[in-house]
């Protein structure tokens, strides 16, 4: 697998304490019980959130802080820039924990279950509360790994706002940009934070000029690095013209001076200081009307006397309407810089009202939430990780599933920890919530108060849709915009150790399949095997383990083969009758049908009526003619696989009175898969993206090996030391990759996959792949 999964650590397992400040200890005793605290052990804390210090007068304030005061925020990068990494020392810094976890040793916080600590890299993401400066912030963090792409969709929607990290030594990666484009697809403003500042090839302005030209982004320069590699020690404010250094002596990093820049001992650094910080206030004017105003007015012969309170009031402003994302920089694992990160979240993301979520208007104060996370307790049963957009939640209450159609009861409410939660009374919005006790809620159900709420709310959107016509029906209006499963790419057969274990295998794939929504889990209808399908083979063999560990079953994969497309390249008729007499009824259709190739990228049939048909067909019968299409595409006569990029018109049905609509559905299934034989096929291949990351001595052997990939190499790029080989190769050509190249390399490459799209493959490659198949389906 990748080259980072190389990095196993240690599971250090700490001795839980809950240590509480000795100062009010019986006043926050009471407090706690009336909480009804429950922490399940196995991490130390410092305190509880917002109990930090002797300040426990405004209980409230720790359960619904003002939501002014709230900022949902996720973090978000390629593998390795040091999401985790960062992430623990925010946690350290703001109380939350007592020591400074760290990947290397498998001991951090955010990356909980057992296999992320062992492998280094983060799966699930997990939600963690906790409090900085009077702010209460709620932190995701996300997974960098392409087999994880959904896990990060699903968790961007929720945010309110984002931070990029960097590798401040490679600028934008492949999986930057993935991600970046998921956050402008849900309108998330940002900040960037260039992590690594010490690392030997570290470049402040590299990484700057990356963000510019592949992210096609206006880098608001915030901060300048004092140093880079090695000499790096701290950053200057560049909005308040001081200098924060870290002292080399302080292990984690708690102690920095901020000082500011004087002309007798810094006369160089305050010149560059003040050439940058004319520079950001220029670029802001720009972008804003109202802080130009005010430059042009009061300031604008001397951009020195601009208070820095106003120049970070409009610089909120710009990042909100993401016109520009101010950049930070500094290094985690040296503990530099995170402190100023987080005073920088707290002071330009913005809180969940400065949001624009329309769907609110039609809730009027009511709940209205999102499952955005689903996770299998062994003792408490589902979890179910929540963003309250609107409204309350309480434990011991009812709520809709809009999704699902059904009520729930939610029986007790916790503020999420990591592996680690409180219990609470009660949750308003703008915070994130994990609620126990509902047994049918899936990720992306939206959760209203009740059904009558449900449909007051619907009656709202269908009064304002009259007022202002639009292409969505009311219902996906109402319904907070689901996330979009992307296809597997991968799939193997997966069995019990015993015949007699299948009932338990299948529920263990029932609740990963609730919790993950990227595991497609199917019968092969030929072996009547189960068959995994998933987004790669890290995702697979994480399931695997998974089902390990968490279920007590040994199960035995097939071999990881890769999921095919088909298509035709031609255009046929095909006509079918179904004549059947069950009991005294008579069962008879005839359809005669067409089906065409298109160009679509799709594996959704396009349908059409010739004209007269279908004009008069009930509602029931023109649903069974769609079924019975869609099923008929769904296994393609090739390889079983799903067929795409074809239109199917129907040009005659006669349907006898009294049909059931299962014939009709059969019928003309039928009449498609016949047609579909007739046409000339065509298998289509899962193309991937590729990016390799190599020294530049190992550029030769990369490029020798990807040219025996079937690869096609589109640019090799340069930066510093290294050589970046941008370019497609088949997925089937890329399986174990990660073992290759790190012989190729000496282990020091990397490499990030991801599914560009579906192409044709050649003649002699397609015989091949049917003849490989051919004792294992069936071949026409
Ligand atoms: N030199 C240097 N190394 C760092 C820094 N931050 C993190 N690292 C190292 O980079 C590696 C990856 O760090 P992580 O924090 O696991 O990165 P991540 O982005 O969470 O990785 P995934 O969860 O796999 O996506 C680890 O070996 C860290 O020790 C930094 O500021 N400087």
């Amino acid at each position: 697998m990748f080259s980072h999964l190389g990095k196993f650590g240690v599971n250090h397992k700490k001795t839980p304490i809950l240590h509480i400040n000795n100062m009010c200890c019986s006043k926050i005793k009471a407090s706690l019980k009336r909480l009804k605290l429950y922490v399940p052990l196995g991490r130390n804390y410092s305190s509880l959130p917002g109990l930090v210090g002797n300040d426990i007068k405004s209980l409230h304030s720790i359960i619904s802080p003002p939501i002014a005061k709230i900022r949902n925020i996720g973090i978000m990068a390629h593998i390795d820039a040091g999401k985790t990494t960062t992430t623990e020392r925010i946690l350290y810094y703001s109380g939350y924990t007592r020591s400074l976890g760290d990947v290397d040793d498998g001991d951090t916080v955010t990356d909980f279950m057992a296999q992320e600590r062992e492998r280094g890299i983060t799966i699930q993401s997990a939600a963690v509360t906790f409090d900085w400066k009077g702010y209460r912030v709620n932190l995701i963090d996300t997974p960098g790994h392409v087999d994880f792409t959904l896990e990060v969709e699903r968790c961007l929607r929720v945010l309110d706002g984002a931070v990029a990290v960097f590798d401040a030594s490679a600028g934008v990666e492949a999986q930057t940009l993935t991600v970046w484009r998921q956050a402008d697809k849900h309108k998330i403003p940002r900040i960037c934070f260039l992590n690594k500042m010490d690392k030997t090839g570290a470049s402040f302005k590299y990484a700057v000029e990356s963000i510019r030209e592949k992210l096609k982004a206006k880098p608001l320069l915030l901060q300048l690095p004092l140093g880079e590699g090695k000499a790096f020690k701290g950053v200057v404010d560049v909005v308040s013209k001081e200098k924060l250094v870290w002292n080399r002596k302080s292990e984690d990093g708690k102690d920095f001076e901020r000082k500011p820049l004087l002309e007798m001992s810094d006369a160089e650094l305050l010149k560059e200081t003040t050439e940058a910080r004319n520079a950001l206030i220029e670029q802001v004017a720009d972008l804003d009307d109202e802080f130009a105003d005010l430059v042009l007015g009061e300031f604008s012969e001397n951009f020195d006397l601009l208070p820095a309170e106003k120049l970070q009031t409009a610089i909120h402003r710009v990042t909100l309407a993401q016109t520009a994302v101010p950049v930070l920089c500094g290094s985690a694992l040296k503990n530099k810089g995170v402190q100023p990160l987080l005073d920088a979240i707290t002071m330009y993301l913005p809180s969940p009202e400065e949001r624009n979520y329309e769907f609110l208007q039609w809730y009027k104060g009511d709940l209205c939430a999102l499952a955005f996370k689903v996770l299998h307790d062994k003792q408490r049963g589902p979890l179910v990780f929540m963003r309250i957009y609107s409204g309350m939640i309480k434990p011991q209450s009812a709520i809709y599933n809009f999704n699902g159609n059904c009520t729930e009861r939610i029986s007790r409410l916790l503020l999420p920890f990591a592996d680690q939660h409180i219990e609470i009374p009660s949750l308003t919005a703008g915070n994130i919530a994990l609620t126990v006790g509902l047994k049918h809620t899936a990720t992306g159900d939206t959760i209203v108060s009740s059904k009558s709420s449900a449909l007051a709310a619907a009656r709202r959107a269908e009064r304002e849709g009259e007022k202002k016509p639009r292409q969505n029906n009311e219902a996906e209006r109402l319904l907070l915009a689901g996330v979009e499963i992307p296809e597997p790419v991968f799939f193997c057969t997966i069995e019990p150790p015993s015949v007699a274990r299948q009932p338990d295998l299948d529920y263990a794939l029932k609740c990963l399949q609730r919790e993950d929504p990227s595991l497609k889990v199917k019968l092969d209808p030929d072996s009547g095997q189960t068959v995994l399908c998933g987004m790669g083979e890290l995702h697979i063999e994480i399931i695997h383990d998974r089902i390990k560990r968490e279920y007590g079953l040994e199960t035995y994969l097939g071999p990881l083969q890769v999921a095919y497309r088909e298509t035709i390249l031609n255009a046929v008729h095909a006509t079918d009758t179904l004549d059947r007499t069950l009991g005294d009824k008579r069962h008879l259709v005839t359809v005669e049908l067409e089906v065409k190739p298109i160009e679509a990228s799709s594996v959704t049939p396009v349908i059409k009526y010739a004209a007269g048909v279908g004009e008069d067909l009930p509602k029931v019968s023109q649903e069974a003619i769609e079924n019975g299409i869609h099923s008929a595409c769904l296994q393609g006569p090739l390889l079983g696989s799903p067929v795409q990029d074809v239109a199917i018109t129907l040009h005659s049905l006669i349907i006898h009175p009294g049909t059931s609509t299962t014939m009709i559905s059969a019928c003309v299934s039928r009449c498609v898969q016949k047609a579909l034989k007739k046409a000339d096929k065509q298998v289509l291949e899962p193309l991937m993206n590729l990016e390799v990351t190599m020294m530049r001595d190992y550029l030769s052997p990369v490029l020798a090996d990807l040219a025996q990939r079937r690869g096609t190499i589109q640019e090799i790029q340069t930066r510093q030391e290294n050589k970046i080989v941008i370019g497609f190769v088949p997925l089937a050509e890329i399986m174990g990759y990660s073992t290759v190249l790190r012989t190729l390399t000496s282990g020091s490459a990397t490499f990030a996959l991801e599914l560009s799209n579906y192409q044709a493959m050649n003649p002699q490659d397609q015989t091949t792949l049917l003849s490989r198949r051919s004792g294992l389906t069936q071949v026409l």
